[in-house]
């Protein structure tokens, strides 16, 4: 049974929901998808409070897609996953944004998309990204990898960024916001994987990291899915601990190339973005403190590190004079991998 709820006046077509989906209407649906919000990432959850209520729940919706779509190839069912799902998938995403949900999260994300101009491409983009996974094991380069990048997390920086809003004050191009929205999610995603390198390889056959990279440092594929602990010494390999240096330096180059972005955004957004990037960055510190070794050790923040942290990002989102600093746009991928030679980092 199909009920017409209280949303029609949200949406130019009018929202249809099963009523079985919707017991309490619109404000169950975004009710739910903050309680998973919560569940997964508390700290960031705690951010999106900070927020006016109408954006928080806008970012929980898109939120729950994401991860649901991430779960389609990184779950328990993942095994049962193929392109076919995927494509339906694609379907039910074109439908939400044409009004017709399929569920009750989807439902609060069709909410979401008719109170901010939300375009639909990013999340095209990211369901690409999961098709990239199903098929594509390996990269030759960096700009393979930074396309990637691109579509299971730079998405995410585009989906939210028309949600959170640009300071009333600013009146540089969207463009330069819309870059570090890609740089932060860029950095992110590469940070997420050089934290799981001996997961990925040994569990799942990946290998994320670029090959034309790993020659640079002389490192071949096999080595990598043993492991690179050198056998006289039983430690990490130089070789390993050189390529990281080169890895952790470009990734920090991301997170700088984001930071501008971030002083640019409406004032209520800017902690929970500021928390997140200070939040994924101490992963790198971590990775260092493990002696680079990421085939064995899992880098994590510790709790006492992260809820220092939290206030910390609450001052630099108030700072004024962080408003002051220029912004500065990311290099292309190709051109930002240069800066950061490898010549440089293997001192
Ligand atoms: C306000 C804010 C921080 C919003 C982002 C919230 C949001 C919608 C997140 C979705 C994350 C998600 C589930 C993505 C699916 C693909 C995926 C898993 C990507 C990886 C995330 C890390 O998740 P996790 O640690 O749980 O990974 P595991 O699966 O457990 O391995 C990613 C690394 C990507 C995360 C990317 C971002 C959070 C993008 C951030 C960029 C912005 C919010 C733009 C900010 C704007 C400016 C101008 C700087
Ligand atoms: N200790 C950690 N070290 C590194 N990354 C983390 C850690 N805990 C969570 N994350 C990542 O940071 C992102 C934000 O999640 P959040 O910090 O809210 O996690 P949480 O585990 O729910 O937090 P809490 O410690 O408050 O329960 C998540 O995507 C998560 O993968
Ligand atoms: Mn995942």
């Amino acid at each position: 049974m199909w009920a017409t709820i209280e949303w029609g006046k949200l949406h130019p077509k009018g929202l249809q929901l099963p009523s079985r989906w919707a017991p309490g209407g619109l404000e169950q649906a975004y009710l739910r998808c903050g309680n998973i919000t919560s569940d997964y990432a508390k700290t960031f959850y705690l951010g999106t409070k900070l927020m006016t209520p109408e954006k928080a729940r806008a970012i929980w919706a898109i939120y729950v897609w994401c991860r649901r779509t991430d779960e389609l190839v990184d779950g328990p069912n993942a095994s049962r996953m193929n392109p076919r799902e995927l494509d339906r998938w694609e379907e039910r995403l074109e439908e939400l944004f044409d009004g017709r949900p399929y569920d009750v999260y989807d439902a609060a994300l069709t909410a979401t998309i008719s109170n901010f101009p939300v375009s639909i491409q990013p999340f095209r983009d990211m369901i690409d990204g999961m098709r990239m996974d199903l098929v594509k094991p390996r990269y030759d380069t960096y700009d393979e990898l930074y396309e990637y990048c691109y579509k299971v997390a730079g998405t995410v920086g585009l989906m939210t960024t028309p949600v959170m809003g640009v300071d009333p004050s600013y009146t540089g191009p969207m463009e330069a916001v819309h870059r570090a929205a890609l740089a932060l999610g860029t950095a992110n995603q590469l940070t997420n994987i050089l934290r799981d390198v001996g997961e990925d390889a040994v569990e799942r056959n990946r290998i994320y990291v670029p090959r034309d990279e790993l020659d640079m440092f002389g490192i071949s594929e096999a080595e990598v899915l043993s492991g690179m602990f050198s056998s006289t010494t039983g430690r990490i390999d130089d070789r390993w601990q050189r390529f990281m240096k080169f890895q952790i330096a470009r990734a920090r180059q991301c997170f700088a190339d984001a930071e501008a972005g971030v002083d640019h955004l409406d004032t209520d957004a800017r902690w929970p973005v500021w928390s997140a990037l200070i939040l994924y960055r101490q992963i790198l510190d971590a990775i260092e403190r493990n002696g680079y070794n990421n085939f064995t050790k899992r880098a994590y923040v510790p709790k006492w590190r992260k809820y220092l942290s939290l206030p910390m990002a609450f001052a630099r989102a108030s700072s004024p004079a962080a408003i002051k600093k220029p912004a500065k746009l990311l290099l292309p991928p190709s051109a930002s991998a240069a800066t950061v030679t490898a010549d440089r980092l293997a001192k």
